[in-house]
């Protein structure tokens, strides 16, 4: 067990995919104590057999991580769980490893989407949970396999303001800093989880409909306009949130991700939807904007279309498939 004043920590990485095995790695390699829960058994015996295998940065790296499907990690005592599954994986999650979560333990959610929060209450004290984002980015290329490459941020505060859960918080940040993750305190994470979401919101599902990566997105001529839109609604339902977006600086923050070191990447709403035929988190965030401008009395067209051509391409694999295992009618050359 680590020592309170230190600044390592041990940590519990539940969601052993690509950003869960980034973080996992860099945390680890900066010597803290760190353990990863995933629930897909073949990601479990591929780190467990031959470790994390990494591709960072241009090189391959190999990390013995412990791994613990949810069912075998009930003895763990972490100070701090960091989220990493996906939206719609996280009610589950939490109540499988429900026996890790003991009073002092702390919550870290890095999940892109909205309205987290509402789930992890059922779990633990809001003084000790803390919501965050990141700008990092990762994928799996098989089980136990991740690429990492380029640059990103790390921006957290505790849910619920008070001296213990920020003097942990800040510490946090510290480890998270010193891992090289580049993270920093935000004083209104309720404003920095709306902006990354207008990133996920614009980038994740025009880059998975479109089947191209952020920069090759960024090459196309409607690119900032359709951005744009997507922001403003995303701007006048947060309004009614009490979050007032600046829509020229979100926008702005976007379409620098055009030219930046994460141009290479295909989102991670990609690598569900192209590349895995996996169901996305769009319900967590465009979706969720459609919800509750439909609450607000704000109209929302981009984001209802997005999400519902999000849903029909998810559809569409599954239309495919069935329509691959029915045989096809005799040809006429064939009679
Ligand atoms: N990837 C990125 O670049 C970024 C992602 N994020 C966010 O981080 C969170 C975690 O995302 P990410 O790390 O990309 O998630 P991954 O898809 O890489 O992994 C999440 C979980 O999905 C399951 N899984 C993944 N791939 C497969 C597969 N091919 N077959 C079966 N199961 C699979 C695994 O658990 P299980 O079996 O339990 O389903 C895994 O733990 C999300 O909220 C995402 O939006 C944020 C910033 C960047
Ligand atoms: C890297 C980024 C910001 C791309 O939209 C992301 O969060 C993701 O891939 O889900």
């Amino acid at each position: 067990m680590t020592d309170s004043n230190s600044q390592t920590m041990n940590i519990t990485i539940v969601g052993a995919g690509g950003m869960g095995s980034r973080f996992g790695l860099m945390l680890h390699q900066a010597g803290n104590s760190v353990s990863l829960v995933d629930g897909w058994q073949a990601n479990v015996d591929a780190i467990r057999t031959a470790g994390l295998v990494a591709r960072y940065n241009g090189r391959e790296v190999v990390d013995r991580l412990p791994i613990y499907s949810p069912q075998e990690a009930g003895q763990l005592r972490p100070q701090v769980i960091i989220l990493f599954v996906k939206s719609q994986q996280l009610d589950a999650m939490l109540e499988a490893i429900r026996p890790l979560i003991g009073p002092d333990t702390y919550l870290l959610c890095l999940l892109n989407g909205l309205g987290h929060e509402d789930i992890i209450k059922k779990y633990a004290a809001e003084d000790h949970i803390i919501l965050g984002v990141t700008m990092w980015t990762a994928g799996m290329t098989a089980p136990g396999h991740v690429t990492l490459f380029g640059d990103g941020n790390v921006e957290l505060q505790n849910l619920r303001p008070g001296e213990a859960a920020e003097t942990f918080t800040k510490r946090l940040v510290t480890v998270l800093d010193e891992a090289g993750l580049n993270a920093v305190y935000s004083e209104n994470v309720k404003y920095s989880i709306w902006r990354k979401a207008c990133v996920n919101g614009t980038m994740n599902c025009l880059c998975s409909l479109l089947e191209c990566n952020i920069g090759q997105y960024g090459r196309t001529s409607a690119a900032a306009e359709v951005i744009r839109r997507i922001v403003c609604e995303f701007a006048a339902v947060a309004a009614c949130e009490q979050v007032q977006l600046d829509v020229d600086e979100v926008v702005a923050h976007i379409t620098a991700t055009f030219t930046a070191d994460i141009a290479d990447h295909y989102p991670s709403m990609y690598q569900d939807l192209v590349v895995n035929h996996r169901p996305t988190e769009i319900d967590f965030i465009d979706g969720a904007v459609w919800r509750k401008g439909q609450r607000y009395g704000v109209p929302t067209p981009y984001c209802a279309l997005l999400t519902q051509l999000i849903h029909g391409k998810e559809e569409l694999g599954r239309i495919r498939q069935e329509d691959s295992a029915i045989p096809l009618p005799l040809s006429r050359t064939d009679d």
